[in-house]
């Protein structure tokens, strides 16, 4: 089936955090892509990407990078489709590097930023699928069972405080 969600990050190094954003597409059979790209190592491919993506029927950008973690913001700048960035954890500065890195875009174009590390990825696989339910109501029912599990799973671990 054809990709309707493209995750990419800047190094191979990100996919330990990058794939519970996969993981998390998985969960709801949305259709997706993964890809190495960087801003700074393979700029051109990095266009290329941003350029080609809504016409390959993609409909949402997931970009993880770390560090001076370029790659969302000037993804977001090549396309009009959103993007969500993920700010992968870092080892000098715990992350806060990342977060900065894409959070802070100037005004008309925006990245959705989640939060550092693996909990900020799996939010922006869960906010990915969320979008594309706007236009989805199948997918809109599987997000709600998803939240009545969380709901259900939330009260009974009350148990659990022993
Ligand atoms: N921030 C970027 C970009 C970019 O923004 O284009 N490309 C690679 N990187 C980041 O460099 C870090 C270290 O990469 P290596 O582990 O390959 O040295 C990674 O977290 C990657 O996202």
């Amino acid at each position: 089936m054809k990709a309707q969600v493209g995750v990419i990050m800047g190094s191979k190094s990100d996919w330990e955090t990058m794939s519970l954003a996969c993981e998390m597409l998985e969960t709801f059979n949305i259709p997706y892509e993964k890809k190495v790209v960087s801003a700074h190592r393979t700029p051109d491919l990095m266009f290329e990407y941003a350029e080609g993506a809504r016409k390959r029927g993609i409909k949402v950008i997931i970009a993880g990078a770390g560090g001076a973690a370029h790659l969302p913001g000037m993804v977001a700048a090549k396309t009009t489709l959103p993007v969500i960035g993920v700010p992968v954890q870092s080892r000098a500065l715990n992350g806060l590097d990342s977060l900065l890195s894409i959070v802070q875009m100037p005004g008309g174009i925006p990245v959705a930023t989640v939060a550092i590390g693996t909990a900020g990825a799996k939010n922006a696989g869960l906010l990915a699928a969320q979008i594309l339910s706007s236009f989805d109501d199948s997918l809109a029912k599987k997000l709600e069972e998803y939240r009545l599990e969380m709901k259900a799973q939330a009260i009974e671990s009350s148990d659990q405080l022993v």
